[in-house]
């Protein structure tokens, strides 16, 4: 367990979704809406961080739309590129590019990047160092194939995923700038998810695991994703080692995200 309870993060992954600039602006919208009219829940004050991941298209008009309503919701990017600062690189946002457009938070590594682009440990460390020399916090996923878990191999291969990046940024960027995201990939879109017992097992080691590297490591947030839904939050929140979602789906829905935010936000509370 972590030496004291984080401030749980709650990230809606937007991905490449939704269609249109006025549906990107409907979903911010009713998100906006959401939040006012629940002041009790006090989300992205003092008990959660709440934040969503639009397109790179749409990055700053919905982080303008939010901030216009002082809305606490932050704006986190699905990735950024490999290589550092500005140069002939097309197709490729930079950390720094995000960085002076306010943007502070990135996903690294999503199962998504490392399957259909291909990306893995060279292509990762680059982007790590990337994004902290840009002094960007970043949000690191791994995750074991069905094939890999049902081979008994999942806690070996979300070690090793880490393992084979951890050198690549210093001691004090993963204290101060890393949080992991733990996303099978047997329950990324699926409908299945990681039963609360097996998702907190594995978050166990993967905790276990970044201690023996240095004992401070025991606080790296570590949030789980694969089909977190209104009806299973409450339970995986409850879980002592999980710091958080990383939801995808439901976060298309501004109802089902705010339900998995309050269900994080107030195990927060209740501990
Ligand atoms: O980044 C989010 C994950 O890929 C989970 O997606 P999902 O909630 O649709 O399973």
């Amino acid at each position: 367990m972590p030496s004291s309870k984080p401030k749980p993060w709650v990230i809606g992954n937007w991905k490449m979704n939704p269609e249109t600039p006025m549906a990107q602006q409907q979903l911010t919208q009713q998100l906006i809406d959401q939040i006012i009219h629940d002041p009790a829940s006090d989300m992205g004050a003092t008990t959660l961080n709440l934040a969503v991941a639009p397109t790179f298209l749409h990055l700053l008009m919905v982080q303008q739309q939010l901030q216009q309503a002082k809305s606490p919701v932050q704006v986190v990017a699905q990735d950024v590129s490999r290589f550092a600062g500005t140069g002939a690189y097309t197709g490729d946002v930079s950390a720094q590019l995000l960085a002076s457009a306010g943007i502070t938070i990135t996903l690294i590594g999503h199962s998504e990047r490392r399957s259909l682009y291909a990306e893995g440990a060279v292509v990762l460390r680059e982007k790590l160092q990337a994004a902290v020399k840009a002094g960007l916090d970043i949000v690191f996923c791994i995750g074991e194939t069905l094939s890999e878990r049902e081979a008994g191999q999942a806690e070996q291969v979300v070690l090793q995923q880490i393992a084979e990046v951890f050198d690549s940024v210093s001691l004090q960027d993963w204290q101060q700038h890393l949080i992991i995201a733990y996303e099978p990939v047997w329950a990324i879109g699926t409908g299945k998810t990681a039963s609360p017992d097996d998702a907190e097992s594995m978050h166990a080691a993967i905790r276990t695991g970044l201690k023996k590297y240095h004992p401070s490591l025991v606080d790296v947030p570590i949030l789980y994703g694969g089909s977190v839904k209104p009806d299973n939050a409450a339970s995986l929140a409850a879980c002592a080692n999980i710091n958080g979602a990383l939801v995808g789906g439901a976060s298309l829905d501004a109802g089902s995200f705010i339900k998995i935010a309050q269900a994080f936000s107030h195990n927060c509370k209740a501990g």
